[in-house]
């Protein structure tokens, strides 16, 4: 199976591509470059690509890999969001990995004008989310031990208290937030190809304290997850299932 991973920055990437023995680099049209690694067996070759942060950045890298795959004969099976994230306390400490069964774009929409916000969806502009495949996300979850469930994307990071329990209160069922997933989703869902995002978490969802972060912890974490990864993705031979809407 051919896997395209959408990383934010290059420390993320580099954390993906050491889950497996080696990499080479490959250059993308526009002068990105994908890192690929064929994880043990060779059951599965996984370009990993550090996009950019935010939802449009990792949205155009997303798809302009997925069209240059398709262009060449060789598409992709599979699309994973992944990289560092908030986790909402106390659901997904610092450490956790998380695997989102729905990819939400949190800040997407206006605002009502009485103090509320409507989505997208609420506005009639489309969705603001996209369900990953279940069977997937529970395979994932089971091989990985990561927690499930709503992934935010926000353009904007949270740094209060008050935003973070706006963002809960609006999503019960959220368990970290990232800036990327959506995006990526979006991408996806236009080429008919499956989604994932994967993330480990370096710090709580609250007020800013950047020198709380947990980067190498939450970098680490991630290696792990996609040691385990590899495995599972590796012995699906038959085609994994498409978005659950
Ligand atoms: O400074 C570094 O060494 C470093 C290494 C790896 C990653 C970073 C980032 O700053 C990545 C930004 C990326 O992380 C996601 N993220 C992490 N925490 C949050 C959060 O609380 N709220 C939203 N997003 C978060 C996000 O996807 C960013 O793109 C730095």
């Amino acid at each position: 199976m051919r896997v395209l991973v959408v990383t934010a920055v290059p420390a993320e990437r580099d954390a993906v591509t050491a889950a497996a023995p080696e990499r080479r680099e490959f250059p993308l049209p526009g002068g990105a470059v994908l890192h690929r690694v064929v994880p043990d067996g060779g059951a599965v070759v996984c370009d990993v690509l550090a996009a950019g942060v935010g939802p449009a950045a990792a949205a155009a890298g997303a798809a302009t890999a997925l069209t240059a795959a398709a262009l060449a004969g060789d598409p992709y099976g599979l699309v994973v969001s992944a990289g560092i994230a908030g986790g909402f306390a106390p659901v997904a400490p610092v450490g956790a990995v998380v695997v989102s069964d729905t990819m939400v774009a949190a800040d997407l929409g206006a605002q009502s004008g009485d103090g509320g916000f409507l989505s997208v969806t609420e506005l009639g502009f489309g969705s603001h989310s996209h369900r990953a495949a279940e069977e997937l996300v529970r395979a994932v979850a089971g091989a990985t031990g990561a927690v499930r469930g709503e992934v935010l994307t926000v353009s904007t990071a949270t740094g209060t208290a008050e935003r973070a329990g706006e963002l809960a209160g609006r999503h019960p069922g959220a368990v970290a937030e990232g800036m990327e997933g959506f995006g990526v989703a979006e991408a996806a869902k236009a080429h008919g190809v499956p989604v994932l995002e994967l993330r480990a978490v370096s710090n709580e969802v609250g007020p800013r304290d950047k020198g709380a972060w947990r980067i190498g912890e939450a970098l680490r974490a991630l290696t792990g997850a996609f040691v385990t990864l590899f495995p599972v993705l590796g012995s699906s031979t038959d085609s994994l299932p498409v978005q659950g809407g």
